[in-house]
């Protein structure tokens, strides 16, 4: 594997802004093969996504720093941890996977202070910061992480369970973020994400409402034309 070109904010800073970023949930590889899909999807692949959960703040325990430290050594691609965890270890957590290789942890806004003080501990570390929200809460609650943040990511479906249909609720959400985005003078600076419920038919209406990137779960790891998957998925057109 060549050296990783880029990483930390400068990685995050490079990703393509004129198409909708190709962002890959590792959870959805074949868990038993995740070296031969990552080969698979590294020419396709702009950003790695790797769900971190700990079985109190979401239903199961997901992913762990000695896996992403093995992941980070198969791949030149960024890194996107998004750190389900509970606000007493978030911190803690932050700096493992950032240690581990991350190049961005998306913290929940659920977190409240220690959310805002683990975005500051992962630029301390050199890496980059993003806020998330359960599809419960209010999308009012990033504008706290919105000065510091340079990724927004919006759940679309209950939190830590796959395979499941998007919510009703997603695209005015990201609507309602993207407003909130620009009020706050960050709108062309902040990556906005739709995560869970990504399907070939609610895609294009995720972009439309203003997705920068999606997290492609099955829909891109269980179709056997990844290059005319992505080559559909970068064609898609924002809201005018
Ligand atoms: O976090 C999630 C879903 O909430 C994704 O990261 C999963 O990977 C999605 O998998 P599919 O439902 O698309 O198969």
């Amino acid at each position: 594997m060549t050296a990783k070109p880029l990483s930390g904010p400068a990685a995050i800073a490079a990703l393509p802004r004129n198409r909708l970023i190709g962002e890959f949930s590792l959870w959805s590889a074949d868990l038993a093969n995740m070296e031969r899909d990552l080969k698979r999807i590294e020419a396709h692949a702009d950003l790695h996504h790797i769900d971190v959960a700990d079985a109190r703040f979401t239903p199961g325990f997901l992913f762990f720093p000695d896996m992403v430290a093995r992941i980070a050594r198969l791949t030149v691609k960024p890194i996107h941890v998004h750190l389900m965890v509970e606000a007493e270890i978030v911190e803690a957590q932050t700096r493992q996977f950032i240690e581990a290789g991350a190049d961005l942890v998306t913290i929940h806004a659920e977190n409240g202070e220690a959310g805002l003080r683990a975005v500051k501990l992962a630029h301390e570390l050199g890496a980059e910061a993003g806020v998330v929200l359960r599809l419960e809460t209010p999308v009012s609650a990033i504008e706290p992480f919105l000065p510091d943040v340079a990724f927004v990511t919006l759940l679309g479906t209950s939190i830590g369970v796959k395979g499941q249909s998007l919510s009703d609720q997603a695209c005015p959400r990201l609507i309602e973020a993207r407003a909130l985005m620009r009020k706050a003078g960050r709108e062309a600076d902040i990556i906005l994400a739709a995560d869970g419920g990504i399907r070939h038919e609610t895609v294009p209406l995720l972009r439309a409402a203003g997705a920068d990137t999606v997290v492609l779960g099955s829909l891109a790891f269980g179709d056997p034309d990844l290059a005319k998957r992505m080559a559909w998925l970068h064609g898609l057109k924002a809201a005018a």
